[in-house]
């Protein structure tokens, strides 16, 4: 299924009359540019394009007042005095005789896109549209915005499809307060939202934009405020926030369909967010939620100012919906002092709503976040500040021709969509030696020869990027390994990250070196950490623990994956892990959003049941969704906890509070 694009010049057609410099970068252009680059790189035909239509009265008063649509009505036939006073009496917003047409496709175009999805005609899908939304309360115009956009589509979703559980993501810099407001007891839908607070200074100045807004009544742990209260921000600090926050949460949750509050004001370049994130790191951000709700998932665009960021963040945006691997991400170095505290704040707050966070260390002293800055934290000075950032465009990488590839015994069914990589005759007789003389050692097994000879060739075309992923079923696992590992580390710059899922023992070491990381799932217990770059992820008993083993993915692997960033993913399922098909593919799945989505699968030979649900996530097929999720088993929690405690030391993205110590 595919990603579909909605996009009409009509919501172009309105802009600021007069003289505001709080609205003045609400610009037309912000479209037109966003719109240019998806058609320049070819990304907006290989959407499904979808018209635009009006919301009706009735869609809007899922949201908003009776008052404030008829007072709304009468706009377009304002004069420019009328316009100007009527926007005075709501904050930073401005009108336009057209504005309420537009407003009216903006929402309507949420609801073309909940239509689609839900009516499966497509799996996910992009609208970009004016005026954005967020802001919009029952009663009021806000930040640019007329309508509420998502939350409209959010109530149009459960009314229309009766979607039990909503996960709305805002991930625009500004808080989304009548997202928040439209929701706030409202238990079915989960609101997360980050935003530029700096202890309450920043617009929209809220003390209900705080982290200790969580939600009322039967909506408490419902609502999810994250407040920014440094500017600066980098990829790090957001992927910290997915990793021990977000995602814990959206999977215990278990939505039935994601929207997305897609601002790009949280990119760097932005005038309004003044952050460090680059446009990529929206690649990131939209895989790792493709895998709820069975990727059943609609971004709509909120905010998003600086006119190059916009664009390239839309891009990487759309790339990602199509099933495109995200770029690897540049320079992660762990999350600052500031998110740290923010994390720290927000997990505490909500410890008590989600057993995903049961465990997350208390604040003693957690006043609000009004608090001023810890003293000593030095301030951005100021001619620092007012440099224009700049930052490299993310290398336009094509999609591999063959995204998977499968290395099965001959007899083997290859799975539709994968290409075979059959036993090839030309094998390089100088790979062959090495085989024989460092691997093989004496048996001439030729079967065992074939295969890791077509595992080498299979690397190298990963490593020229000819061939996405693969997936190989071997006899002997063990040699298997050591040989994908040792071709693929031995190049200079690669770096190999090995997931081993199953007891048994490691078959190589990990030297200090960083060319690899192993992280073994294992049933057995551990001693001592030997080394940093092998870790064992001990689960109680078989692997039934699902939500154990999703919250160490998540909270453990996730984190490590992404600050050690691989040039090659290995996951080795050993026999007899027992994992379900749906948890496993929702690994492969979320390990697809390292090393540009090079993940080399090894399975046992009689590990034939694997292989399609395998191949799928290796394609980019969103994993089923787990169902809402129990508590992890406490011994699961205790020793996932104890262990990130004492990796946190060498692993910067484990860290979840402020005290480093
Ligand atoms: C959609 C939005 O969140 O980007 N609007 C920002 C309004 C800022 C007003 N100072
Ligand atoms: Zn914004």
């Amino acid at each position: 299924m595919g990603t579909a694009l909605i996009y009409d010049e009509e919501m172009t057609n309105y802009k600021l009359l007069w003289v505001d410099p709080a609205c003045k970068i609400e610009v037309p252009e912000r479209l037109t540019v966003s719109y240019e680059a998806l058609v320049k790189s070819g990304l907006a035909d290989r959407c499904v394009s979808l018209p635009v239509r009006e919301a009706t009265d009735a869609d809007i008063l899922l949201v908003h007042s009776e008052e404030y649509l008829e007072a709304v009505k009468k706009t377009p036939y304002m004069t420019l005095e009328d316009l100007m006073d009527f926007c005075s009496q709501y904050g930073d917003v401005y009108f336009h005789p057209n504005i309420y047409h537009c407003a009216k496709l903006a929402a309507g175009s949420a609801l073309q896109l909940v239509d689609s999805v839900m009516m499966g005609k497509v799996r996910n899908g992009m609208a970009l549209v004016r005026p954005p939304g967020h802001h919009s309360m029952r009663n009021a115009a806000s930040g640019f915005c007329v309508f509420n956009n998502v939350a409209i589509a959010a109530q149009y979703a459960k009314q229309k499809y009766a979607v039990e559980r909503i996960l709305i993501v805002d991930w625009d810099i500004h808080h989304g307060q009548g997202v928040q407001d439209c929701f706030e007891d409202d238990p079915r839908v989960l609101y997360f939202s980050w935003h530029r607070y700096e202890h309450q200074k920043f617009w929209p100045n809220l003390r209900d934009s705080d982290f200790d807004r969580v939600g009322n009544e039967k909506g408490a742990g419902f609502n999810v405020n994250v407040p920014w209260n440094k500017v600066g921000m980098k990829n790090s600090d957001y992927l910290s926030v997915f990793c021990h926050l977000f995602l814990p949460v959206a999977y215990e949750f278990c939505p039935d369909l994601v929207l997305v509050c897609a601002g790009f004001d949280s990119a760097i370049g932005d005038p309004e967010g003044e952050m460090c994130a680059t446009p990529d790191i929206f690649a990131h951000l939209t895989h790792l939620l493709m895998n709820l709700a069975g990727g059943k998932l609609c971004a709509v665009l909120e905010g998003g100012y600086n006119l190059t960021s916009l664009p390239q963040s839309v891009c990487q945006t759309v790339q990602t919906l199509l099933g495109d691997p995200a770029p690897r991400p540049a320079n992660l170095d762990g999350p600052c002092l500031s998110a740290l505290e923010s994390l720290h704040c927000v997990r505490s707050a909500h410890k008590k709503y989600w057993s995903c966070l049961k465990h997350a260390a208390d604040l003693p002293t957690c006043e609000v976040s009004t608090k001023r800055n810890k003293v000593g934290e030095e301030e951005i000075n100021e001619e620092q500040s007012k440099q224009e950032p700049v930052w490299r465009e993310c290398p336009k990488t094509l999609p591999p021709d063959i995204s998977a590839a499968a290395l099965l015994p001959d007899d083997g069914i290859c799975p539709e969509r994968c290409y075979s990589l059959k036993s090839s005759e030309d094998l390089d007789p100088s790979i062959v030696n090495k085989l024989k003389e460092h691997i093989l050692k004496d048996t001439e097994d030729c079967e065992t020869l074939s295969t890791l000879s077509r595992l080498t060739v299979l690397i190298d075309k990963m490593e020229k990027n000819e061939i996405g992923s693969g997936l190989a079923l071997v006899k002997d696992i063990s040699k298997a390994v050591i040989c994908v590992v040792q071709h693929a580390a031995a190049a200079p710059m690669n770096r190999v990250l090995v997931v081993y899922v199953g007891d048994g023992v490691v078959p190589f070491h990990t030297n200090e070196d960083g060319k690899t990381l192993v992280v073994q799932f294992t049933t057995q217990k551990s001693e001592e950490i030997q080394s940093k770059y092998l870790i064992p992820v001990c689960l109680q008993k078989d692997y039934s623990d699902i939500p154990g083993f999703i919250q160490a993915t998540l909270s453990l692997l996730l984190p490590l994956g992404y600050e050690y960033d691989p040039s090659l993913v290995v996951v080795v399922q050993t026999s007899g892990c027992g994992l379900s098909h749906n948890v496993w593919q929702q690994l492969i799945g979320l390990l697809r959003g390292l090393a540009q989505g090079h993940t080399l699968v090894l399975m046992q030979e009689d590990q034939n049941a694997y292989v399609g649900p395998t191949a799928s996530s290796l394609l980019g097929d969103p994993a089923p969704p787990l169902g809402p999720l129990e508590a992890p088993l406490p011994e699961n929690v205790e020793s996932t906890e104890k262990l990130r405690l004492r990796l946190k030391a060498d692993w910067n993205f484990l860290l979840t509070t402020g005290n480093v110590k």
